[in-house]
């Protein structure tokens, strides 16, 4: 599978805080957004760099800077809580937004806003905490390729293995960021143990 888990110990404590029925949206939010920065590092640290000649108050010396530029694509709403992060620690990116949702009954996500920037020549990181069935990802995927994307990343809280098989099988190219690779999907397609629904536990809504 083409997960990357990851592995610092913070990520599993600020997780199992998401996860926890005890924690309101309140405090959902921060969680949220501290894990994201894990992930964020985790799913740029190959990023290419190139040379940049620049002084130091001692002596010329070669710098590193980033070779491309960034883009990142939060899929609404859910995504926005990933968002904050990803300005922080890049401030350069440009900003993408899908809107998708799932059906209730049938768990099959429908697309109702898609505004992309320029993606061509970048990295495009698609952030959606939950990958559950892979619909939603896959189809924020199939956009963003179509747009011109190449190197294309999808950064995630939890994963399903559903999920995962569903995105590696439509978008074999795309590596997923994870902090946990969950057991299964329910009847109602929500992930087990999971943490919910993270749009409802991040704005309080039900
Ligand atoms: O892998 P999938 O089976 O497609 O499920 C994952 C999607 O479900 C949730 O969104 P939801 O449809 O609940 O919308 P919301 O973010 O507006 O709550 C979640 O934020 C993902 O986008
Ligand atoms: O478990 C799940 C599955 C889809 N969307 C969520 O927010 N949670
Ligand atoms: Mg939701």
């Amino acid at each position: 599978m083409a997960i990357h888990l990851c592995s610092h110990p913070l990520a599993q404590h600020l997780l199992t805080g998401l996860r926890s029925t005890e924690t309101n949206p309140q405090h959902f939010r921060p969680l949220a957004r501290r894990l994201t920065t894990l992930l964020a590092l985790e799913a740029t640290a190959d990023l290419p760099t190139m040379a940049s000649p620049i002084t130091t108050p001692l002596e010329p010396m070669e710098g590193q800077v980033l070779a491309h530029g960034i883009v990142v694509i939060p899929i609404l709403r859910a995504g926005l809580a990933m968002l904050e992060p990803f300005l922080e620690l890049f401030p350069d990116v440009s900003v993408g937004y899908i809107g998708l949702e799932r059906d209730h009954a049938t768990a099959v996500a429908a697309s109702y806003y898609c505004k992309l920037p320029q993606v061509q020549g970048c990295t495009t990181l698609v952030v959606d905490p939950m990958l559950a069935t892979g619909g939603s990802a896959g189809q924020a995927i199939d956009h963003v390729k179509a747009a011109g994307a190449t190197d294309v990343r999808l950064v995630c809280v939890v994963a399903a293995p559903e999920g995962v098989a569903a995105v590696e099988a439509a978008h074999p190219d795309v590596p997923i960021y994870a902090a946990a690779l969950d057991r299964e999907l329910n009847a109602k397609k929500y992930i087990c143990p999971g943490l919910g629904d993270f749009g409802d536990r991040l704005y309080g809504t039900l």
